[in-house]
């Protein structure tokens, strides 16, 4: 068969991969009589782990670089990609994913923590390949166009979610730095001419050595160097954690340490140092020789001191107390295990952290389990501002009414690691002083920064052809719905300067008489959209990679309770269709609950979405009609999804996943019974639909009694197969019924 009836399916991880051992037998059922093919794509962490060791494995325990081969397809026309959440994984959770292979048999290396042979240096680019958002990057060879769909704002409306009510005395505030850090420090330009440029640190007594070579750059291209100061870091932090002491609220720290995945860890790290100075300051030597490595957060000083002599152990203990003692409340993670905000840099993430914070009247939780209003530090001020924006306008108005309020969708700069996100190659932690410099193919220095020893300093691209779409993108959705449509640009911003002028540059080439397009900074486009917000009015926010990621969190969370159930497209560049499931994660939490209790609590709505939007694409292209009735249906059997509550639930013994992928599969028979343009459709699925209908009490008793009990699928990173297909399909009646069809 040739890939244009083919759809390509993601294999991921923690609930969407569990909730997948459910879904795709029923959707490969669905759609096999119309000859439309669904391959799956393993790029789930454990296998990209094992992808990159094939030298270490037995022939049959090697595994395809299926992320590769996708990343690939998505630069191909016939491209049409399913992508679901997956784990960007922060050091502890690769340890941890390596840990578990090692068990299975499977002899990868360990992580090395010292670089000191040419083969640990090897091991270690080895796994940085699969280190953090490593997955999105690759794949993302289009812009962003997110939102949710009518019949999601629908449901919302009638069925809104709890809001934490906003008090007008409520402490909670952002912090963020007002010198010295990425934004203050950001030079930017667009280059007139093709180049190849080297990034190089020399030191301020001569010595020069080369950070990066050959960058090749395009015409148009707009390059920004930036650096975050350690000294005013520090300083900053330490500010903070006296300032949160003072106002007797809670101190969380919020970055995006898996995306940002060299810069950002740094960062967690000083605020560990700084938080429990006393400690580092005492046992520096000990805590040296043990190789803890606070870029992967205070958890790595707890595992690490484990191992230590009792009267060491409890020395360094008793000074970890006394920090918490003398030291502002943290906001947790996990009160009850003790988890703290600085324990591991990928368990709060800023883009789902701070609106769940907003959503929760503005509060955080102690170490009693009880809420408490927060410091909220986000060092970097780039994007701090529409949080600062959001609280105050919570504070004066209340908290957002999701029965009334509008909604926000979102077109975001993504295409070809544009901007922050595509950074990680170019970011270097420096050591020194001096500056760093980058150098064009003629010699001349296109930027420079002057550096201490400690600095972050990084480097971002975004090229004009992504730019271009995007801005095609806009106007494309601004047409279709008629709604205002503000850029997030602040124009005085170094890099945002640039963007602005390709706004004008390429603006004029589309008629935009009637529509309403402007131009606001961050905050002012916070508020300006807020307002309207609040007034049932619609937004459209067209922004960078970094707001794309903030904002598509935020809105969806507060308007529709989570982000899972944003319809996400990514129309690439070159024709083809990446359609991602929602705009939230992979939601590490339900795979607690369904270790626990045999209840997973994953919507799959995203995937609904996502898989109709695909199958419409399919026909689109290949004038493929049986294909173009799947996704017509599908969506119908998403709205009576919607209508008749078929949600998972949250509380055991009741609904889960497994159950509203039954009813989803009953209102898709049922639609492709009702329709009339395919009629071998229509008799095959009438009788399907039959057959669910009758052993509907039947099927849900089944997958009841597969609930409140703890369930064991031999794995967390690499779950046996054989158990969980088992646990996820536990209805031999539903089978029966859906393997017929296959
Ligand atoms: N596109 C991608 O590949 C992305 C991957 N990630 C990765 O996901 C992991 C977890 O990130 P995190 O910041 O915790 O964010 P998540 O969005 O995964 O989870 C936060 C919370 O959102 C709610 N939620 C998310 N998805 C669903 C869903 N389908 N159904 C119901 N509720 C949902 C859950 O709330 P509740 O617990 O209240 O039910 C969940 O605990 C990380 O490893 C991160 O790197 C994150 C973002 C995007
Ligand atoms: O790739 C990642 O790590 C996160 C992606 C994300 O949060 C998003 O696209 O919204
Ligand atoms: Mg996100």
């Amino acid at each position: 068969m040739s890939n244009t009836s083919k759809i390509f399916y993601t294999k991921t991880d923690e609930a969407p991969a569990l909730a997948t051992y459910s879904f795709l037998p029923i959707v490969k059922a669905f759609v096999k009589p119309s000859n439309i093919e669904i391959e799956t794509k393993d790029i789930s962490l454990a296998s990209r782990i094992l992808a990159v060791f094939p030298d270490y494995l037995k022939p049959e325990q090697q595994v395809n670089d299926a992320l590769a081969e996708l990343g690939e397809l998505a630069k191909k026309p016939e491209a049409n990609i399913i992508k679901l959440p997956n784990i960007s994984a922060s050091v502890p959770q690769l340890k941890a994913a390596i840990k578990e292979l090692q068990s299975l048999g499977f002899a990868i290396p360990n992580y090395p923590e010292d670089i000191v042979t040419t083969e640990d240096k090897n091991i270690k680019e080895r796994f940085d390949k699969v280190k953090g958002s490593a997955v999105n990057p690759v794949l993302r060879e289009g812009n962003s166009d997110r939102r949710a769909p009518k019949a999601v704002k629908n449901y919302a409306k009638k069925n809104p979610h709890s809001m934490g009510a906003w008090s007008s005395n409520s402490k909670t505030h952002v912090a963020t730095m007002d010198y010295g850090d990425f934004k203050s420090n950001e030079k930017s330009l667009t280059l007139k001419e093709p180049t190849t440029v080297k990034i190089e640190f020399v030191t301020s007594n001569g010595t020069t050595s080369v950070l990066k070579e050959n960058l090749s750059l395009l015409k148009d291209e707009i390059i920004d160097g930036t650096v975050m100061s350690k000294k005013a870091l520090l300083e900053f932090l330490d500010a903070q954690i006296k300032d949160a002491k003072n106002k007797d609220v809670l101190f969380s720290l919020h970055m995006k340490a898996t995306m940002m995945k060299v810069s950002d860890p740094i960062i967690f790290g000083q605020a560990v140092k700084v938080f429990f100075k006393d400690v580092f300051e005492k046992h520096s030597t000990i805590l040296e020789k043990i190789g803890v490595n606070v870029n992967n957060g205070f958890g790595d000083l707890i595992n690490k001191i484990q191992d230590l002599p009792e009267n060491k152990k409890s020395a360094i203990e008793a000074d970890i107390k006394a920090c918490f003692e003398n030291g502002p409340s943290l906001a947790m993670v996990n009160s009850d295990k003790g988890i703290t905000n600085l324990h591991v840099p990928s368990d709060v993430i800023i883009d789902a952290s701070m609106p769940a914070m907003i959503r929760t009247s503005g509060q955080m939780w102690n170490a009693d389990g009880e809420q408490q209003d927060t410091k909220a530090v986000i060092p970097d001020s780039s994007y701090a501002s529409i949080y600062q924006a959001t609280i105050n306008f919570c504070k004066e108005n209340g908290a957002f009414d999701p029965t009334t309020m509008g909604t926000v969708p979102n077109v975001g700069l993504m295409a070809q690691k544009a901007e922050e996100y595509g950074s990680h190659d170019k970011t270097f932690e420096i050591k020194g002083n001096g500056a760093v410099r980058v150098i064009d193919a003629n010699g001349t220095v296109l930027m420079e920064h002057q550096v201490e020893n400690g600095d972050i300093w990084r480097m971002c691209q975004v090229k004009d052809a992504p730019i271009q779409d995007w801005i095609k993108l806009a106007v494309n959705r601004a047409k279709a719905t008629g709604t205002p449509t503000v850029f997030w640009l602040d124009k005085n911003r170094a890099h945002d300067a640039q963007i602005i002028e390709k706004v004008n540059k390429y603006l004029p080439n589309y008629d935009t008489t009637g529509l309403d397009i402007r131009i606001l900074s961050p905050y002012k486009a916070t508020i300006f959209t807020l307002k309207r917000l609040k007034e049932g009015l619609d937004t459209i926010s067209v922004t960078g990679n970094v707001l794309r990621d903030y904002l598509t969190d935020l809105f969806p969370i507060l308007e529709v309770g989570t982000s899972a159930k944003m319809l996400s497209i990514v129309p690439l560049m070159n024709g083809g269709g990446l359609f991602e499931t929602g705009a939230g994660g992979s939601a590490p939490k339900h795979v607690q609950q369904f270790n626990q209790e045999g209840h997973l609590r994953w919507d799959s709505l995203g995937e609904f979405l996502a898989l109709a939007v695909s199958l419409e694409h399919l026909g689109e292209v290949n004038n493929n009609k049986k294909a173009l009735i799947l996704g017509e249906t599908l969506d119908d059997a998403t709205d009576k999804f919607l209508d008749n509550k078929k949600s998972p639930s949250r509380k055991v013994g009741e609904l889960d996943t497994r159950g509203s992928h039954f009813y989803l599969a009953t209102y898709w028979a049922e639609a492709l019974a009702k329709q009339n343009e395919d009629t071998s459709l229509k008799e095959l699925f009438t009788k399907v639909a039959k057959e669910l209908k009758k052993h509907e009490f039947e099927i849900l008793s089944e997958l009841t009694n597969a609930q409140g009990k703890e369930v064991n699928i031999g794995g967390y990173y690499e779950p046996n197969e054989e158990l969980t297909i088992n646990a996820m399909r536990p209805s031999a009646t539903l089978n029966k019924i859906i393997d017929a069809l296959a």
